[in-house]
């Protein structure tokens, strides 16, 4: 069948409807039935809470907060959970679908969830982030669990938030339940290797697209937008492995210096200025939006969604995008992007070390039993590059982008487990 293009969207893209759109073709090169495809469009389950929290003052505000749980038919859900203000139900749901794929595409016995609470980290106290962390918790006390729905971090939490959540769960159980979460802690059942992995993926499939390209990485420059957990590694690793990393940004702006930005100085500056790169000296100020339009091999969207649009997209010069964010691409987008022949490693590959080294956590947590950085490392690399060489198989025998080609592989995965597992 032959590739068909996805239906551009009107103005600004609600994510669920982005992520529909790729769906969409992808279910129809497939020749996916229709009631299968039904089945897959809808999210399993979808629990909103609201969450009263004592702030400092004294005073109680009351958050929003949500788990979404798009398909649990390759296993228990998997998935992150996010602390923005632009948290919201369309957004969350289309996180969780991308979960879904995300598992399936690396081949992890896990369905697809994500969770999120609207409010802004960077205006809360640590004991204000706790209190909200410990609410959601125990608002979500039986949707969480080892079998059922285990949660990690996503965009403004890590380690330690993870950490109030495996607490507060075990003291409701009554007992120490570290698998119930992953991305936790070292001391506390976290995996070596974890906080880098999302960025470490990123490199491994970066270098694996490279080499089709055939781009030198030692002649390759690269601009990396998004300098938190996601961006600094991928930033880092790919400088290890050559590149010039040219520009990287976080919301204070963009930093630029055509010889390359010191990775290791960012990262300490950033982390002894209240986690911004605000006044990072050695480099040119640019915006976010010049960033992405630079002149460089490889671009590394690593912030939020919806980034590359439909316009900006005309103006984007690198030859390959590897996507560290879910979502930064607009439908619309991926048009033009295709017509100017940029190769895409799209989210739902790219990123998916985190929840590939989340596996390994819940794998080790579960037998009690710690593995060392190098067993880790080497295979979720394995795993990575696997999933890159199958999603490019599938991009050349069917002439279809990566992205789309991504979205087959998953749906193929899951529709067929859907099918062995009956029942309906
Ligand atoms: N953490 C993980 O393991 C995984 C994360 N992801 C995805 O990667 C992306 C980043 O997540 P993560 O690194 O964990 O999040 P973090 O919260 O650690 O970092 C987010 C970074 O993006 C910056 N940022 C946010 N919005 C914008 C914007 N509009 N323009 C430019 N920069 C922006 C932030 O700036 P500032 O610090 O100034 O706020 C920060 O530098 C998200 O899409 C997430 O879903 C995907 C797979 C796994
Ligand atoms: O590590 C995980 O389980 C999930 C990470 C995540 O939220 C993501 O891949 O988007």
């Amino acid at each position: 069948m032959a590739y068909i293009e996805p239906a551009p969207l009107k103005d600004k893209e609600n994510p669920f409807e982005a992520m529909m759109s790729r769906f969409k073709v992808a279910s129809q090169i497939l020749g996916l039935e229709e009631e299968i495809y039904n089945v897959l469009k809808n999210p399993a389950r979808q629990v909103i809470v609201s969450l009263p929290v004592t702030m400092d003052d004294g005073t109680i505000k009351v958050f929003e907060g949500y788990r979404v749980i798009h398909s649990t038919i390759l296993g228990p859900s998997k998935g992150g959970i996010r602390f923005d203000m632009a948290v919201n139900l369309d957004e969350v749901k289309a996180l969780a679908a991308w979960m879904t794929w995300k598992c399936a595409v690396v081949d992890i016995p896990y369905g697809g969830a994500k969770g999120g609470v609207a409010c802004n980290p960077r205006e809360m106290s640590a004991g204000e982030i706790e209190r909200l962390m410990r609410a959601y918790t125990q608002a979500m006390a039986d949707v969480f669990g080892p079998d059922q729905d285990i949660p990690a971090p996503d965009m403004g939490t890590g380690p330690r938030e993870m950490a109030w959540l495996m607490d507060q769960y075990s003291r409701i159980q009554g007992m120490t339940t570290h698998a119930v979460v992953t991305g936790k802690p070292l001391v506390m059942g976290g995996s070596l290797g974890r906080t880098e992995a999302t960025g470490r993926g990123v490199m491994v499939t970066a270098m694996a697209a490279m080499e089709k390209l055939k781009i030198n990485p030692y002649k390759a420059t690269c601009a990396v937008q998004g300098f938190g957990n996601v961006g600094s590694w991928a930033a880092r690793l790919l400088h290890e492995r050559g590149l010039i990393v040219q520009a990287v940004s976080d919301l204070s702006g963009a930093y630029y210096n055509e010889k390359g930005i010191e990775i290791d100085k960012a990262v300490q500056y950033r982390d002894n200025n209240k986690g911004s790169l605000e006044g990072f000296a050695g480099a040119e100020k640019i915006s976010n939006e010049d960033l992405l339009t630079l002149p460089v091999d490889l671009l590394v969207p690593a912030a939020t969604e919806d980034v590359i649009n439909s316009t900006n997209a005309p103006n984007i010069k690198a030859k390959l995008i590897v996507e560290g964010a879910n979502g930064p691409t607009s439908s619309k987008a991926d048009n033009v992007i295709n017509e100017k022949g940029i190769m895409v490693v799209p989210d739902i590959l790219a990123n998916a070390g985190g929840v590939t080294v989340s596996y390994f956590e819940w794998v080790q947590n579960r037998l009690g039993y710690k593995w060392t950085a190098d067993r880790v490392n080497r295979r979720s690399d394995r795993i990575m590059k696997d999933a890159f060489n199958n999603v490019y198989r599938v991009s050349q025998e069917y002439k279809v982008p990566m992205r789309i080609a991504a979205y087959m592989v998953a749906i193929d995965k899951v529709s067929k487990t859907y099918k062995f597992r009956g029942g309906y």
